[in-house]
This record gives C-alpha cells, sequence and structure tokens, in this order.
C-alpha cells in the first residue's frame, strides 16, 4: 500500500497494488503498517473491484493520511476502536436516507453546519449547547420561510480530521508538518505536538461519544421543547433586523402552538423533540474503518461513527482509496464538488458512488467561490441531468471563499458567502434543478473570523476573538443572518 500526504490528486490511470505473493497473515499485519515498503508494481486501473470489503480501500492510493511512527501502537487502537461501541445506529442512518431523498424531492431542506475542525478543548456544554441552539434556531427560521421540513445536520461529534494544502508549516525559521485535526496531531507549534499520535483517535472517539451524548439529551426534549421559547432567546446578536425578525417569529410560532392546543386539546408531542443527525469528513481512513459495522439485520456495512460522513474535495479521485471506502458503505454520503472536477469526471464519480441510483444515498455539496460558480455550476448539473442521476445539490459557500489578511489570517466575506448562495439558488432555478441543502461552517460563539454581516466586522476585528484551528466560520449573529437570507429566498 502507498500513502500520499500531499493535496494534489490522485494519479488518476494508475494505481499501485501490493505484491500478491504476500502471505494472508502478513498482508493482515501490513493493513496497519503505513509505512512498511513493499514491493509494489504498476498497473493500469482495473474496473472498479466488485469485492468491496471494509479494508479494499487499502489496495488504492489514499491522499492525506497521517505516516505514524509506532506501528504496533496503531495496530492496537485501531483493534480497539473495532471493540468499542458504535456511535450511531443503522436505523438512524436509513432515516436520515429517507429524508435526505424526501429533501431531493423538495420536500424538505437540508442544513447542514458546524466547526471547520472541531477542537477537544471545546468538547464542553457550553459550546456544544450554543452550536445546537444556533442550529435548531437556525431551522426555525427556514421552516417558517420555506414552509418545508428541515434536515439538521452538525458537522459536529466527529468532525475531527482535517486535509491540508502542505505538509508543513514554516513559523520564524522553524518548519514542522501541519496541524491535520486534533484526532491526528495538536496545533501547537512544537515538533512533539505535531508527531501524529494513535492515542489520539481513542481520545476522539470519546469526545465523539460525550459530544452526541449531550446532543441526543438536548434534542430529546427540555431545550429542544418548542413550548419554550425561552430557551431559544438570542445571545450575542445586537438590535439588529434580524433580531427583531427573530422575535416576531418566536411570538408568532409560540401563539400557532397554543392555538392547535386549544383546538386539539392536548400538548403536541412531536413539538418536544427535535431530529438531530451527525457528519465529519471521512478523511482518516483507518479510523473510519475501524468504526464500519455489518449490519444486524444483513444490510451490508455501515459507518457508524456518523450518520452522514462526506469525501473531501482533495480525496475525490475516483481511483483513490476513499471513494473505494465509501462506495461500499449503506450510509448516506457526500461529495464535496470544486472547480477542478469535469462534468465526464462528476458523472463516473456519481455512478461508482451510488451505483443503484438510489435517492438520498448522494449529496453532491458545490464549493466553487463567489466568483467562479456561475462558470462551473451550470455544466455540472446538465451533465447530471442528461445522465438522469439521482443526486441532492447543497451549496458550501465558505470553502472557496477563503482568502488571506494582509496580518496573516485567514477569513471569508459575509457579501462573498451570500452570493454564492443567492447564485446558487438561481442557477439551480435556471437548470430547472433544485438546490436542497446549505453546508456552512459556522459556531454558536460570538467569535470574529468572517468578515462583514450586521456587526460589519473588518480586518481590523479578526484578531479580537479568532479562535478557528483551521478556517474561519460564521459567528453566531452571521449565521443567524444567512438562515434568514436563506428562508427569504425559499419564500
Ligand atoms: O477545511 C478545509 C481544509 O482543511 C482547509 O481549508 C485547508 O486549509 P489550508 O489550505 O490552510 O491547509
Ligand atoms: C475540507 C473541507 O472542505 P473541502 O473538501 O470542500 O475543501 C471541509 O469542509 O472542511
Ligand atoms: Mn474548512
Amino acid at each position: 500500500m502507498r500513502l500520499a500526504t500531499g493535496s494534489s490528486p490522485a494519479g488518476r490511470n494508475r494505481r499501485i497494488v501490493p505484491d500478491t505473493r504476500q502471505t494472508k497473515w502478513f498482508v493482515f499485519w501490513i493493513r496497519y503498517d503505513l509505512r512498511v515498503t513493499l514491493s509494489e508494481r504498476l498497473e493500469t486501473i482495473p474496473p472498479m473491484n466488485t469485492n468491496w470489503t471494509p479494508d479494499s480501500w487499502q489496495t488504492r492510493i489514499a491522499q492525506q493520511q497521517p505516516v505514524y511512527n509506532d506501528q504496533a501502537a496503531v495496530a492496537d487502537v485501531i483493534s480497539t476502536l473495532g471493540q468499542l461501541p458504535p456511535l450511531v445506529t443503522a436505523w438512524e442512518v436509513d432515516r436520515l436516507q429517507k429524508q435526505l431523498a424526501d429533501a431531493a424531492a423538495g420536500k424538505a431542506f437540508v442544513l447542514q453546519g458546524g466547526d471547520c475542525s472541531e477542537s477537544f478543548a471545546d468538547c464542553n456544554s457550553t459550546t456544544i449547547l450554543r452550536k445546537l441552539k444556533v442550529l435548531i434556531q437556525m431551522s426555525l427560521v427556514l421552516i417558517c420561510g420555506s414552509k418545508q421540513r428541515v434536515v439538521r445536520v452538525g458537522r459536529i461529534a466527529g468532525q475531527y480530521a482535517k486535509p491540508r494544502s502542505a505538509n508543513t508549516e514554516t513559523r520564524e525559521g522553524v518548519e514542522l508538518p501541519s496541524y491535520r485535526g486534533d484526532i491526528i496531531n495538536r496545533s501547537g507549534f512544537t515538533k512533539d505536538e505535531r508527531e501524529p499520535n494513535p492515542q489520539l483517535m481513542l481520545r476522539a472517539y470519546e469526545r465523539s461519544a460525550l459530544t452526541i451524548n449531550y446532543i441526543r439529551a438536548l434534542s430529546e426534549g427540555g431545550f429542544a421543547d418548542l413550548h419554550h421559547p425561552e430557551n431559544w432567546d438570542l445571545e450575542f446578536v445586537r438590535n439588529t433586523p434580524g433580531s427583531r425578525k427573530y422575535q416576531q417569529l418566536l411570538e408568532s410560532l409560540s401563539d400557532s402552538i397554543r392555538f392547535m392546543e386549544v383546538v386539539s386539546a392536548n400538548e403536541l408531542d412531536q413539538l418536544s423533540r427535535v431530529d438531530f443527525f451527525t457528519s465529519h469528513e471521512g478523511l482518516h481512513l483507518l479510523h473510519e474503518q475501524a468504526l464500519t459495522r455489518q449490519d444486524q439485520r444483513q444490510n451490508g456495512f455501515y459507518n457508524l461513527s456518523t450518520h452522514m460522513p462526506w469525501i473531501g474535495d482533495r480525496t475525490r479521485a475516483i481511483d483513490g482509496a476513499h471513494v473505494e471506502y465509501f462506495r461500499g458503505i449503506k450510509n448516506p454520503i457526500g461529495v464535496k464538488v470544486g472547480n477542478t472536477i469535469a462534468g465526464d469526471e462528476l458523472i463516473d464519480l456519481v455512478k461508482v458512488l451510488n451505483p443503484e441510483n438510489a435517492p438520498g444515498r448522494l449529496t453532491l455539496i458545490h464549493r466553487f467561490g463567489a466568483e467562479k460558480i456561475a462558470g462551473r455550476l451550470p455544466m455540472l448539473i446538465n451533465a447530471v441531468q442528461q445522465s438522469n442521476l439521482n443526486v441532492l445539490w447543497s451549496c458550501d459557500p465558505m470553502h472557496g471563499n477563503t482568502q488571506a489578511t494582509r496580518n496573516g489570517y485567514k477569513t471569508r466575506s459575509f457579501d462573498e458567502i451570500t452570493s454564492e448562495i443567492l447564485t446558487a439558488f438561481r442557477i439551480h432555478k435556471e437548470c430547472d434543478s433544485r438546490l436542497s441543502g446549505i453546508h456552512l461552517e459556522l459556531t454558536g460563539e460570538d467569535v470574529t473570523e468572517c468578515v462583514g454581516g450586521p456587526a460589519n466586522l473588518t480586518e481590523s476585528d479578526l484578531h479580537r476573538d479568532y479562535r478557528s484551528q483551521v478556517d474561519p466560520r460564521l459567528n453566531y449573529e452571521q449565521a443567524m443572518e444567512i438562515a434568514f437570507l436563506l428562508s427569504e429566498e425559499m419564500k
């Protein structure tokens, strides 16, 4: 097996195959040995192997993987993870796929959002609660505007692995490996902190479990109970038109609930809980494999670390390890689609990832940037339509709009984010297609990472509370403003 850590796409027509003369036992052992030097041979890519197994990705090039020093420790961690209980169930995963199928058919809208990169330090009640709260509040705004159901999917409880543009980072003449997310190494700038540590996979599993446990408790009642709008107050939000609209919306919602309860003479049980699903980029394949489980109903294999894993734009090579792993799991999956993909390449990818053309199985999350979207999206929509493929289209208006400031901060402009969203709606409409979801990097805190928005943050405000370890997120107020923009657009 060969691992590649750079950001360039995997070689498109070649793959590296381990020497098949190795004994079975030895092959089993080297699965966990990311550095082993096998005699390798290059050959032309065969048609997609039909014998998928949770580890068949290991015969292909895996981009963006960590290189660990201690192989015995890696094997130990993977075997421990394989024994631990799953974080989600296959029934929940199937329920999400059904809801995504409804969204693709125009009966619901998907709100997917959360951190760019969750950090272990943020696994605390306040941060989790605020993230859940902003997502639930945004969904409420969307429901009222669109009069449709909203499928809530957090980038949460496992969003710990990051692909990077560069393998190393240099500060004041010192060069160290890049930070790749808390599941792999630490963000501090010492050699020790940047060394990939397999134990962090266990720490990430524990944090994911703690996070999902708290989310489940909050969304089952009490906090998420629409009978108690006092749980839903806006924090941090100044006296903006958005906050006034939100207060009005809550008041009319409370009136409607009271009215319906008088009419039906009992409490509306369904309003006491919300459905909430989790998602993360399925980047670290050894880790994803360890949490892949055979369904008790003999329905194949599910990745039970999350409801909806997605493939990043950097790792979606059709002959790469990520596509091989994802094609075999039963979860609904996402793929990020950026500026470099061609129409026929997208069609091949969709057919490999969703050979049965099942509705709700595949979400294409396009992320082009405000300037480029008009030049790329129509061609991709047409290609998908001509092949009669079932996909759910979602717009990520964040990742194509990242820029560096003169002071070295990564930021995104609120105006460019909203411009990409509005252009996406317009293009889908013009092409007789449907934008059924939005994918955002956001937080429930009052951070200063993206410029613009209701408080009109400028570059000189960024230093005040810039916390993200990787990409700039919308703060609470900016996120709520996006929800109002979406709800206007969907009216
Ligand atoms: O979240 C997405 C990517 O991991 C991120 O944009 C990469 O950032 P970089 O270009 O600083 O490596
Ligand atoms: C890495 C990410 O995005 P993309 O793959 O679109 O660059 C991300 O969503 O964090
Ligand atoms: Mn990001």
